[in-house]
């Protein structure tokens, strides 16, 4: 679908596309930036381009970041983050997808973006991945809305293979490198499921995981049945597959541990553990509180961990955090300027996210 910016349309028209009474115009606007997990991950073929085609159930979720966007006077974007290891120039997501948006629509937008960060990287939670799909929104928004959602989708494929879902309702059953994204309407899953995050405090890069993949040792499971049985008897382990488990717990392997303890320390109160994405996240579906052991002993105090609920958005409106995140993010907030300087490498070429002390673990 060819994008034809018609210069001529003042402004205001399309203003008009906005609720009437929210006529005035405005130059800033404060947006909530999801992260999501997979429910299942199947990889089922190595495509020619090096990448990997994909069948996963993508679920957006209610731990997310800030982004505050204001139209800029200038010729270049102004990026600030309260996480120091965030990269501020053009390598930085939020600015790729300014960037898109631009060459896209031909508008010659620049913004001043500040970014304040809760979503752990190298999580599998495609952190940054939706903070670029909120710039979209968020450039989209501030300049009249001259592209709609089908297209702010379709370009948001060109930065990255986990932003194009967060152009869904919420529920997706994403396939091709995961720009090929099948709304679920109505979501397959209660929106009040509680589900509990465990990331440990190493991270697995993305392009490292699926390099150690190999479709020899993947699932068999047909991924359409995997997404009918969810939906039919809800959330259980054995739809809950993810083929990246393997080769990211060859990246990582305490990860796999982990995850074992997870699954026999939950005691039953979880009716899925699994790792969401490339990882390193493992996903406790059934109960917002991780097992007792990753606060009783010490080699788990950095430990990220999080309740978290699915989270679904209207159409022509972005994602609004559930009001238990809102509660928790006030605290965040004050918690955001503890970010400590986080190093941008660790073992296994893993890069860190370091979390402060009180939002590590919820007493
Ligand atoms: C694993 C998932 O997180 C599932 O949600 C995504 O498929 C990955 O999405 P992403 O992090 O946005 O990945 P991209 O930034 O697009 O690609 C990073 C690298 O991951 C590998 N990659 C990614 C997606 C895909 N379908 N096949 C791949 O092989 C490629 O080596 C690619 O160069
Ligand atoms: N806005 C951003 N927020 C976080 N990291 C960013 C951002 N822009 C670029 N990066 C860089 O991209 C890397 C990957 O970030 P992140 O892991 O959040 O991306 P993702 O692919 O969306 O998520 P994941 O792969 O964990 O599912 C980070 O290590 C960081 O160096």
């Amino acid at each position: 679908m060819e994008f034809v910016f018609d210069p001529k349309k003042k402004m205001d028209d399309f203003a008009s596309r906005f609720d009437p009474d929210q006529r005035r115009r405005t130059n800033s606007i404060n947006l909530f930036s999801p992260s999501k997990i997979n429910l299942f991950l199947r990889v089922t073929a190595k495509r020619p381009d090096g990448y990997h085609d994909l069948a996963s159930l993508f679920h957006v979720i209610d731990l997310g970041d800030r982004l505050k966007f204001t139209l800029g006077p200038g010729r270049k974007d102004a990026l600030t983050s309260n996480a120091r290891w965030v990269p501020l120039g053009k390598d930085n997501l939020v600015i790729k997808a300014l960037d898109v948006f631009r060459a896209k629509t031909g508008i010659p937008q620049y913004f001043w973006i500040h970014l304040d960060k809760k979503v752990p990287t190298g999580a599998g939670l495609g952190g940054g991945s939706g903070n670029a799909a909120t710039a979209l929104w968020a450039a989209n928004e501030l300049t009249g809305r001259p592209a709609s959602n089908a297209q702010l989708l379709e370009w948001s494929a060109d930065i990255g293979s986990d932003v194009p879902v967060f152009f869904s309702r919420g529920a997706a059953y994403c396939t091709g490198r995961g720009e090929i994204v099948e709304d679920i309407q109505p979501p397959p899953v209660p929106l009040d499921t509680p589900m509990v995050l465990i990331k440990p405090r190493a991270s697995c890069k993305t392009p490292a995981v699926f390099k150690k993949f190999s479709l020899e040792r993947a699932s068999s499971a047909d991924p359409r049945e995997l997404l009918r049985s969810i939906t039919e008897h809800g959330i259980r382990q054995e739809f809950c597959v993810n083929d990246l488990e393997e080769p990211a717990f060859e990246v990582l392997p305490s990860l796999k541990r982990l995850k074992e303890r997870i699954s026999s320390g939950g005691r039953g109160k979880y009716s899925a553990v699994f790792m969401s994405g490339s990882g390193s996240t493992i996903v406790g579906v059934g109960d917002p509180e991780p097992p007792q052991f990753i606060y009783d002993e010490e080699r788990y105090q950095d430990v990220f961990t999080e309740a978290a609920y699915f989270l679904t958005r209207e159409e022509d409106e972005w994602y609004r955090p559930s009001r238990a995140m809102e509660a928790g993010y006030g605290a965040a907030e004050s918690r955001s300027d503890l970010e400590v300087d986080v190093p941008t490498e660790g073992p296994l070429g893993t890069s860190f996210f370091e979390r402060p002390e009180s939002s590590r673990i919820q007493f």
